[in-house]
């Protein structure tokens, strides 16, 4: 059950925001709403949450079509990114609003409010902060007692709008972690939106990668990590060298190496892109078994505990290397040496219009590595 979309069609005036969206997810999962800027992603949780209304195509939550209920008849509980706080209200107030304004045959007793409030302020341990006012709460401690007020009413869904967007990078790191233990305790159903690609493979258990009003890949966050089934969703999860290559007997050739072919079968010539992140990289000084390339160290920095590598590779363009300090002692490196290289893990793609291409001399073949 969970949350379910189907077919959802949105236009603002003659802009498609969003484009045929459908998505299944699991009850008692943390997903996260993941894309670049403009993406779709807050009209579509806010279209979850009734705030908005599609053009067509349905929402259901936990099996029940809520597509023409009012948003306080949906069960859902909402955090904005800015403190969405009264001002005028105690946390303790704040947290009890959702119940206060309850229809009078489902509103708790004064008793068991405050017994609720309680306990969700224990929840987000903020409890000595019953009787402050939000202004004299920190920005992260805003959240978290957002975050208990959205739980009040015992939402069957919880949906969260960059939560921790306006808070500085370290608070921010903190409430990550903690939204991820908060989850794990009380495992109700959870979309929060990002921009941030480390935010969501932190906090979610499934990833909904958006582009242009599109959903590009749902899955594990692991999964689509290590397996992203479009370009675009490889440059979205983070940084990578891209590297020109062709097909050849069912792998990837890039020069003197061979890799992983693509997962979309290909005849053998056709140009291929593969990606590799920075820390997938076998570095050595000497000449190793395997086939591998050989590179020009042209710049080695220290950032913090890891080292950062540029290499020089002929006919592709510059490799960023990640290596910790330790492997930079073991192999003695300085800068300015010639390395011997290959990836131990890739990705690679089929270069769209290129699949025809036949093995002679391809575009690719011109610039492959020596
Ligand atoms: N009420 C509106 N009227 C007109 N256009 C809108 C409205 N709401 C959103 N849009 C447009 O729809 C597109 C998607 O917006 P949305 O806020 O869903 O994107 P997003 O992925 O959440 O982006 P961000 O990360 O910047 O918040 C944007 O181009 C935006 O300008």
């Amino acid at each position: 059950m969970g949350i379910q979309v189907e077919r959802i069609q949105k236009h603002f005036g003659r802009f498609h925001a969003l484009d045929d969206i459908s998505l299944d997810l699991p009850t008692g999962q943390l997903s996260a709403l993941l894309g670049p800027s403009g993406s779709g992603k807050t009209t579509l949780l806010r279209i979850i949450a009734g705030l908005e209304h599609p053009d067509s195509g349905q929402v259901r939550l936990d099996g029940e079509d809520v597509s023409l209920r009012h948003a306080s008849q949906r069960g859902v509980g909402f955090v904005f990114q800015q403190y969405a706080l009264f001002r005028h209200m105690t946390v303790f107030e704040n947290v009890a609003f959702g119940l206060k304004v309850l229809p009078r045959r489902q509103r708790p007793r004064r008793a068991a409010v405050r017994q609720r409030v309680m306990s969700l302020l224990e929840l987000v341990q903020l409890e000595w902060t019953a009787d402050r006012y939000p202004s004299q709460l920190s920005g992260g401690q805003r959240q978290r007692i957002a975050l208990a007020r959205a739980l009040a009413t015992h939402p069957r869904v919880l949906l969260l709008d960059e939560p921790f967007g306006a808070l500085d990078a370290r608070v921010r790191a903190e409430l990550r972690q903690w939204l991820r233990r908060l989850h794990e305790e009380i495992h109700v159903s959870t979309v929060f939106v990002t921009h941030d690609q480390e935010e969501a493979l932190e906090v979610a258990d499934r990833l909904v990668v958006m582009n242009h009003g599109r959903i590009e890949q749902v899955g594990h966050a692991d999964r689509v990590y290590q397996h992203p089934a479009t370009p675009f969703v490889c440059e979205f999860m983070g940084e990578a060298t891209q590297l020109a290559g062709h097909l050849e007997g069912g792998r990837s050739r890039v020069g003197s190496v061979s890799l992983p072919p693509p997962a979309r079968a290909a005849p053998d010539g056709a140009q291929v892109r593969v990606y590799v992140r920075p820390h997938e990289w076998k570095i050595s000084r000497a000449r190793p078994a395997d086939d591998a390339w050989q590179g020009h160290l042209q710049s080695l920095d220290f950032v913090g505990p890891d080292a950062r590598l540029t290499i020089a590779l002929p006919g592709q363009p510059e490799v960023e290397v990640v290596l910790d300090r330790q492997q930079v002692a073991a192999l003695g490196l300085e800068g300015g040496e010639t390395l011997w290289l290959r990836p131990h893990a890739s990705r690679a793609f089929v270069i769209p219009g290129a699949e025809d291409v036949q093995t002679t001399a391809p575009e690719s073949r011109a610039r492959v590595a020596a």
